[in-house]
């Protein structure tokens, strides 16, 4: 867990033995403590230096030792002792020095840096913050502003930076390991007392508490309803107003009040869920760490609309070539333009060059027969999407893969009509693709391992998180979407209006609530569906649309407003009303309180009072329930997969953890009462019947969220 060792006859080299990541669990604060007496105590040793394994110097503590008590030495006093020490202790920082792994190193007297190494005080994402004395010892280094801003957003910095900062000493292309170890030799007998962060005064701005302010009222606008960051700053404050050994103290009632909390289970859930979600795995054995990639050097995109723009920017950014398709020459142009400008502004922005030579745009689908991979981004229309993979399987090579990025058609039907169907895919992007970082990979029943691999592993290049998902209506997110929805307008029905449905979501911690999200993405796209499914359209009395479809409930206002041409954001008109089309200040809007108040007194609804709480219950748990249908129906494999999607493709709020961490939190037999206490008072709902696997789950004593997989017996599964 930590390798000791005496080099160039004086120099005590500690390196942190603990793959992948070096993070300091109990067993290495053990040997650490160990090594640190030994050297401090050897007479030969003058000077030490502390390194990472492999290239890593120390990912922080280790995240996984947070479910339980703690066990082995605390690491506070730890790093007290390697500050206090009289021997100067240098750090060698490759990889990352992230979390507990910067802490240690701001301990150390002295830092060495490799070029490409990054730092960071991460744990804000998590929950907590870094109570390690990092609260305390980096305002006293780098002063307040700056601390600040690294401490309550966790963002990580480059060698360089943290040098500008004034955190390391020396940035080195050369081993850092070697570079410490001459260090610290001309180090020894300088006097350390300057180099003691923690007895260091910290520099105060003369308006602290006006900057405080500001810096908090950022905060709570950025991350509605966390504690961690709110707490962070607390912690700074009182590095600028206590001595070390009182602001230590601060520091760990604060951590106390963090580490507890509902917050912080679920952030780091949230960071393990993500993990998780790249291991995919099928039914027939096949997985993630079995199945080989293919390398893809060369892509095409057929459609340039706003989907396809974006992922030739993503894929054009991961360094792959891109044919650009379009079917008209205007067209083409346009897209062209538009991608040209998204990549030279995104280029700009990272400080690289763009790779424009990366990209060729045609009119010719004859020019993607040597391409390894297609994406087909035309509009959402079975019938034009059979007809390009018809074409395609003429015109690409054999071993070409053929994806599809639909937000919802079956797949399956699409590699019907190829002569591949094992080649074929589904990749679900998010819009704007080159901004979303979600990316559902779905699987149709015949598509190959390898073609599977093939995606995911092209996600994860440029940049995403890929999720391997079945083939349904809507696959998870989507087919999820549905029934949150559609809770949201029958609450408009019973006699909630946009605004307040949208106060209690983004009360919650969603960015936006349902109405604004939906007034963004357009509000004709659903419309359209609901034409093509036949669940609205010319044989509608427009004047008095029935309530009930196919059966069920269904709430007719949504295309009563799209009747009206408001389309959303776009058209200046939607659930809100806005400055101009594409202006994005939403305000309420009149007609829409006409429009409710007429629908309901046409057919007789008496409005109520709907409480927030009875608004978060019905449109999460509406929403949770399906995902438990869809991990009934093998859609998703675990629980965690379902999370992730709503977290980084439908804006659920990390620190609630995803729908399905939430609903677990909330308690299942909670979840389940409520669902069957409002089936019961819309029993035309059929998205409010408690699922079976619920129902079993908690006929099971409700278990652990990351057990979950273990009761669902899933008879046959679509992965
Ligand atoms: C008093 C306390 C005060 C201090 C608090 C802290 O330090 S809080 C901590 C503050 N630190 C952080 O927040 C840093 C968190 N870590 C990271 O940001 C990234 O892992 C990385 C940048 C270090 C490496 O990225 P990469 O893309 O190269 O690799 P990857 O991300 O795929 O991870 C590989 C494997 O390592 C695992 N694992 C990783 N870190 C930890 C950990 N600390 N612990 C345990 N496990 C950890 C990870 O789960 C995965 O396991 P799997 O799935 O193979 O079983």
């Amino acid at each position: 867990m930590a390798r000791y060792e005496l080099v160039k006859r004086s120099v005590a080299l500690i390196t942190l033995t603990n793959p992948p990541v070096n993070a300091l669990s109990s067993a290495v604060r053990h040997a650490m403590a160990k090594s640190m007496e030994q050297a401090l105590n050897d007479p030969k040793v003058t000077a030490v230096v502390i390194c990472g394994e492999n290239g890593r110097f120390c990912g922080g503590a280790d995240i996984r030792e947070f479910a339980g008590p703690l066990r082995g030495p605390p690491l506070v006093p730890l790093l007290d002792a390697i500050e206090a020490g009289e021997k100067p202790v240098v750090a060698a920082i490759e990889g990352v020095a992230l979390g507990g792994g910067f802490e240690l190193a701001l301990v150390c007297h002295y830092c060495i840096a490799h070029f490409k190494a990054r730092l960071g005080l991460p744990e804000v994402t998590l929950g907590i913050l870094p109570a390690a004395g990092g609260t305390q010892r980096l305002p006293r280094l780098i002063g307040i502003p700056a601390a600040l801003e690294l401490i309550t957003t966790g963002r990580h910095i480059s060698a360089q930076e943290a040098l500008k900062l004034g955190i390391v000493d020396q940035v080195t292309e050369q081993n850092a390991c070697e570079v410490a170890v001459e260090f610290a030799l001309r180090a020894v007998a300088k006097p350390l007392s300057s180099r003691r962060v923690s007895m260091l005064t910290t520099p105060c701005p003369p308006d602290l508490d006006a900057l405080l302010e500001v810096v908090t009222m950022e905060v709570k606008k950025k991350a509605r309803g966390v504690m961690a960051p709110l707490a962070c700053i607390q912690a700074v404050r009182a590095a600028a107003t206590m001595p070390y050994s009182k602001g230590i103290k601060r520091e760990s009632e604060l951590m106390a009040t963090l580490f507890n909390s509902g917050q912080a289970r679920a952030l780091q859930y949230c960071f393990f869920a993500q993990r998780t979600a790249g291991k995919w795995t099928l039914p027939s054995g096949a997985q993630w760490n079995n199945s080989k990639p293919r390398e893809i050097r060369s892509a095409a995109i057929i459609g340039l609309g706003t989907m396809g723009r974006g992922i030739v920017v993503s894929l054009a950014r991961a360094g792959i070539s891109v044919i650009a398709v379009e079917s008209e020459k205007k067209l083409l142009e346009t897209g062209k333009q538009m991608v040209i400008g998204m990549l030279e502004r995104d280029a700009k922005r990272r400080g690289v060059s763009a790779s424009l030579n990366l990209l060729k745009f045609t009119l010719s689908l004859q020019d993607l027969k040597d391409v390894d991979l297609v994406i087909e981004a035309v509009f959402e229309d079975m019938a034009l999407k059979k007809r390009v993979f018809q074409e395609l399987s003429k015109v690409c090579r054999p071993a070409t893969l053929l994806c599809t990025n639909t937000s919802g058609l079956d797949v399956d039907a699409l590699a019907g009509v190829t002569d591949r169907p094992h080649l074929v895919v589904g990749m679900h992007f998010f819009s704007p693709a080159h901004v979303m970082k979600l990316l559902e990979v779905v699987c149709g029943p015949r598509s190959s391992s390898e073609t599977i691999a093939t995606a995911m592993s092209l996600g994860k290049r440029m940049g995403k998180v890929s999720v391997a998902v079945g083939n349904c209506p809507g696959f998870v997110g989507n087919r999820m979407l549905k029934p949150y929805l559609d809770q949201a307008t029958f609450l408009l029905e019973e006699g909630a209006t946009p605004e307040q449905i949208d106060k209690a979501l983004e009360d919650f911690g969603f960015a936006m609530g349902v109405f604004r999200m939906s007034d963004l993405a357009g509000l004709d796209v659903g419309w359209r569906i609901r034409k093509e499914s036949g669940l609205t359209g010319p044989d509608v009395d427009p004047k008095n649309p029935p309530r009930r479809r196919h059966g069920r409930r269904y709430c007719p206002i949504p295309d009563m407003v799209c009747e009206q041409g408001r389309f959303g954001q776009k058209t200046g008109r939607g659930w809100y009303m806005y400055d101009k089309p594409g202006g994005t200040n939403a305000k309420p809007d009149p007609l829409i309180q006409n429009l409710l108040e007429m629908y309901r007194s046409r057919y007789a609804i008496q409005p109520r009072n709907i409480s927030d709480k009875e608004i978060i219950e019905r449109c999460l748990f509406a929403l949770a329930n399906e995902g438990f249908r869809i991990l009934e129906d093998g859609i998703a494999a675990r629980p965690e997969d379902i999370d992730v999607i709503y977290l980084f493709g439908y804006g659920f709020p990390r620190h609630r953890g995803g729908p399905m961490f939430y609903a677990s939190m909330v308690g299942l037999e909670r979840v389940l009462e409520r669902l069957e206490h409002y089936h019961q008072a819309h029993p035309d709902v059929p998205h409010l019947e408690p699922s079976p696997l619920l129902k079993k789950l908690v006929a099971c004593g409700s278990p652990s969220v990351q057990t979950w997989r273990e009761h669902i017996k899933t008879m046959h599964s679509h992965l």
